[in-house]
């Protein structure tokens, strides 16, 4: 994997890979400020690697980290007591110097410098403390972390790592106070630890949680170089106490026998895996406006996690063969630990002499402990020895193994990648949230467009209903003004055609009718102007409502068929109204027509009652005549005007006042006679004419009349 490395500057470059990591506390780990510069692989400096986007890990922060070894001395037993009470112990702690003197003989020994040695009488605590705890830190800062143990067989290995409490809390081992520190570090609802108890035996791994999983492959990732153990039990602990039950549990089902230099000499190595989770970017959460508006919500955050791993290795004891008594089906687990020890020790040689190959995968053991010697994680290492002098050798290759452990380095790495778990659970949370919303909201504005299309319907509904009562009313009406004044101009006719017969016995009553006439004229102008008014207000009131509905339309767009039907009867009475319109214009012409005729007729007939020239008069009533005989009833008023003309002219003449005078004047018989005659011939002659100026206006009525019919 290509990275790029970075340096930073304020943590100046170390030749000393142990000083920086003495200061270099756990939480000096963090993420770096950005004062970053590239810098060569390899270098003894922290380094800060940013991944490519799409590799799991975000970034890693690299820090050199030498394998920390610490010797425990282990007090005598009470067979030593006994065995060796006369002989001195072969080792000689120097705690404040943090180094042992291995006697040789009794004026010469060997000097050894460890990380920190600790006595026969140092508590469990103060080991915990010197040894565990500053790994444990480390994997609560998000690295991994390795404490093993290492020694002879009966020395205190598990004693040290994986002692629980029963009587006395004091006992507690390091993997017992690990987790309390864990358990007490973890948040737990951001975080979460997961446990995994196995045992190498034999070269096979065995599940100590569950003992039917006895052969679990060894993973490796090619790419990170971490190892899983798929298939492996993995409990997530809650509490202190569940732990502790599971440690017993797979304390009961690792392999222990009771060889001569132990009791209870474990012929497996043990490996506790404690897997810590933790959320370390308490990024801005999903909010929530307190009313749950969710046009507040903010920017989905992207939640870090750092994943590291603790690995807790009580490695079994190496034995020599003829000192443990070991013995056929014994012999050969000794075998097998004695071989992957020794594999161990070459590895590690081969690590501490920077060689190129290192035969990791000669056996399960250093397969499995890759990542804890020349890897990522932090490593501490402790080499328990007895203080027999009668062990002296195996005493000697312990100590040896751990001075060569001590040049092991490792890139201690902390990785952070986002939590894609977390963040994909937040935003599943945030998009039920969403589409809960966005259903309330379409469902409120279903109903709303539902409430609205019903408030529509119901006010079309409305103006179709009035609508069409008004147009209903409006018709009833016209045709009611239509028969009323049909029927008026009936009466009227027929009172006029009264009138005239009557008027035809009397003489001299001619101008009375003649204005009657002309009233009963003005009186129909009156009502067809009346009605036409009326027409132009329905009219109007029409368009209006149309108008309306034509606003209802258009709402309704691609309405239903109700509004067609509707528009359709609009359109059919839009054709009524123009023929309406039709006929009255045909009745104002009718009436144009009326008055010029019945005007004609008053000038006639005051031409009449203003006198008359009888040769023209005779003339005249002989052509009316004529064309009454010749024509039948079919005489032209217009050449009856002409005549009234001639007539009028004649009459103006001064005849008729003539023959009145003379008549008054003179007193000879014969001439008043004659007198009396030509005033009577003429006044015939005036009825005459009369009575044909009035027939063209039963003509002009029975016309109208016709047509009013028609409508
Ligand atoms: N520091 C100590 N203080 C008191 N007793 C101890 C100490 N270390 C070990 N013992 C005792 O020594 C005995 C052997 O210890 P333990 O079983 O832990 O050795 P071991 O190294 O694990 O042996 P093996 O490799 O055979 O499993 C035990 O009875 C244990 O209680």
């Amino acid at each position: 994997m290509e990275e790029t490395r970075k340096t930073i500057l304020d943590q100046p470059p170390t030749s000393d890979p142990a000083s920086l990591l003495l200061h270099l506390p756990p939480s000096a780990a963090a993420p770096a400020p950005p004062q970053i510069m590239l810098t060569e692989e390899g270098n003894n400096s922290c380094s800060y690697s940013i991944s490519p986007s799409n590799e799991a890990s975000l970034f890693e922060f690299i820090v050199p980290g030498r394998v920390r070894v610490f010797v425990r001395l282990r007090p005598r037993n009470t067979e030593e007591m006994m065995a060796d009470a006369d002989f001195a112990d072969c080792i000689e702690l120097q705690p404040e110097l943090k180094r042992l003197k291995l006697r040789k003989n009794n004026w010469d020994s060997d000097t050894y410098e460890f990380d920190d040695v600790l006595t026969e009488f140092a508590s469990q605590k103060r080991v915990y403390e010197v040894v565990a705890k500053p790994v444990v830190e480390s994997v609560l800062d998000g690295y991994n972390g390795t404490v093993m143990a290492y020694g002879q067989t009966g020395t205190g290995k598990t004693f040290t790592l994986g002692q629980l409490w029963e009587e006395d809390t004091s006992d507690r081992g390091v993997m017992v106070r690990s987790m309390e520190d864990i358990l007490a570090d973890l948040s737990p609802i951001t975080d979460s630890v997961t446990v995994s108890y196995l045992q190498l035996y034999m070269e096979t791994i065995q599940d100590l949680l569950n003992p039917v999983n006895d052969n679990i492959p060894i993973v490796e990732d090619p790419r990170t170089g971490e190892v899983s153990l798929p298939g492996a039990t993995v409990v997530e602990i809650r509490g202190q106490q569940s732990f502790l039950e599971l440690l017993r549990v797979g304390e009961a089902h690792r392999v222990v026998a009771n060889t001569k230099l132990n009791t209870e000499s474990s012929r497996s190595h043990a490996i506790l895996m404690v897997h810590v989770k933790r959320c370390v970017v308490e990024s801005e959460d999903i909010v929530f406006s307190e009313n749950d508006d969710t046009s507040h919500l903010t920017k989905p955050s992207k939640p870090l996690v750092r994943k590291s791993k603790l690995v807790v290795v009580d490695l079994a004891g190496s034995e020599r063969l003829h000192k443990s008594g070991s013995e056929g089906h014994m012999l050969e687990e000794a075998k097998f630990i004695n071989l992957s020890l020794s594999t161990l020790g070459k590895c590690i040689n081969a690590l501490a002499g920077n060689n190129t190959h290192v035969p990791f995968r000669d056996s399960k053991l250093t397969r499995l402990l890759k990542d804890s010697f020349g890897g990522t994680a932090r490593t501490s290492l402790i080499v328990t020895v007895g203080p027999s002098p009668c062990h002296r050798g195996e005493t000697s290759s312990t100590l040896l193994f751990g001075r060569r452990a001590m040049k092991v380095e490792n890139m201690l790495k902390i990785k952070e990648e986002f939590d894609y778990k977390s963040l994909s659970r937040k935003l599943e949370i945030q998009l039920d949230k969403l589409i809960a919303e966005n259903e309330r909201q379409q469902k409120a504005f279903e109903n709303e467009l539902e409430k609205i299309a019903l408030e529509a319907q119901c006010r079309i509904a409305e103006v179709e209903r009035s609508f069409a009562d008004a147009l209903e009313k409006e018709r009833l009406k016209c045709q009611m003004e239509y028969r009323e004044s049909v029927k008026q101009l009936e009466q009227k006719l027929v009172l006029s055609q009264e009138r005239h017969d009557c008027n035809g016995f009397v003489d001299d009553r001619g101008e009375g009718h003649t204005l009657s006439s002309v009233d009963e004229v003005a009186e129909v102008k009156r009502l067809v102007e009346n009605e036409s008014k009326r027409r132009k207000a329905a009219e109007e009131e029409v368009e209006n409502l149309k108008s309306q509905l034509g606003k209802y339309t258009q709402a309704e767009e691609g309405g239903d068929e109700e509004i067609i039907k509707f528009c359709n009867i609009l359109e059919d009475e839009a054709n009524q109204k123009k023929k309406l319109e039709e006929e009255i214009i045909i009745l104002r012409s009718q009436l144009l027509q009326l008055n010029f005729e019945a005007d004609q007729m008053r000038r006639c007939l005051e031409s009449e009652s203003s006198g008359n020239a009888f040769p023209a008069m005779d003339s005249s009533m002989s052509q009316v005549r004529n064309s009454q005989t010749g024509n039948g009833q079919k005489a032209s008023i217009a050449t009856l005007f002409e005549q009234e003309e001639n007539q009028k002219s004649i009459v103006e003449a001064g005849g008729l006042t003539s023959l009145l005078a003379l008549l008054r004047r003179c007193e000879d018989e014969t001439v008043r006679r004659i007198a009396a005659g030509a005033i009577a011939n003429l006044a015939m002659n005036v009825i005459s004419l009369f009575f044909l100026s009035s027939t063209c206006m039963s003509l002009s009525l029975q016309h109208c009349l016709y047509f009013t019919r028609i409508l």
